[in-house]
């Protein structure tokens, strides 16, 4: 799979010749240089971004040739995303964020509620179901985050730099939280600058200049 961004003046391969496979319960750290072309990897993965040519297949799903609906539906039940600023909505309480993509999918207030919490629990924040963002630490919003991500059922979890906001101990309990959820049988690939990642992976690539070289 390649990918360029062309103007007048240059072509830069983000993603070049990218061939990897990666299955239901494999924790992937993929690292590299700023600019080497991660956040365009993931953004690929996850139908936000569309390649100039190759195969991505997410879940039985070509993301390549699938229209706009299908990609969205993709990220609604398969695919969730995590950034490095936890994007939670400050007037929600973490229940409140986890569940805001079950009720757009239709469920019920109080059906989306018994999923979020669910969720919350999974990710070791019970009991802090009904506080604000603001109430929390950035490792606690973070995994709200992840939370969020993985609502509806979603198995495959695609983070960007995640920890890059965290202190050095809330970095390394968010790994090991990747790596409890994919024992669990959740495929992760998190984008990472801390070495600390690799050590929790089942499979490490550097990005350098758009080639994911295998570094496990
Ligand atoms: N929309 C765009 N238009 C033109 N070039 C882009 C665009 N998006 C990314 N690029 C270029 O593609 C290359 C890869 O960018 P990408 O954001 O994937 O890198 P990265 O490894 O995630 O970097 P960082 O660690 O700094 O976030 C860079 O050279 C970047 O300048």
């Amino acid at each position: 799979m390649c990918k360029a961004y062309r103007s007048a003046a240059e072509t830069v391969w983000a993603a070049r010749d990218v061939d990897f496979t990666a299955r239901a319960g494999e924790f992937v750290c993929v690292y590299g240089a700023s600019g080497s072309g991660k956040s365009t990897l993931l953004n690929l993965l996850a139908g936000l971004d569309a390649a100039d040519s190759g195969e991505i297949r997410v879940g039985g799903v070509d993301v390549g040739t699938a229209d706009e609906a299908l990609r969205a539906s993709l990220r609604l039940r398969t695919v969730g995303v995590v950034f490095q600023e936890h994007n939670l909505i400050e007037e929600f309480t973490a229940a409140e964020n986890v569940a805001l993509p079950l009720e757009a999918a239709g469920l019920s207030v109080a059906e989306a509620r018994g999923q979020a919490l669910d969720q919350l629990a999974r990710v070791g924040l019970a009991g802090l179901e009904d506080r604000f963002p603001w109430q929390m630490s950035g490792g606690q919003r973070q995994r709200v985050g992840v939370a969020r991500a993985l609502t509806g059922q979603r198995s495959v979890l695609l983070a960007d730099e995640p920890t890059g906001a965290l202190d050095s101990t809330a970095t390394k309990e968010l790994f090991e939280l990747f790596r409890k959820l994919c024992d669990d049988g959740v495929l992760a690939v998190i984008c990472s600058h801390d070495p600390r990642c690799r050590d929790f992976a089942d499979t490490v690539y550097e990005v350098v200049d758009g080639r994911l070289e295998s570094r496990s």
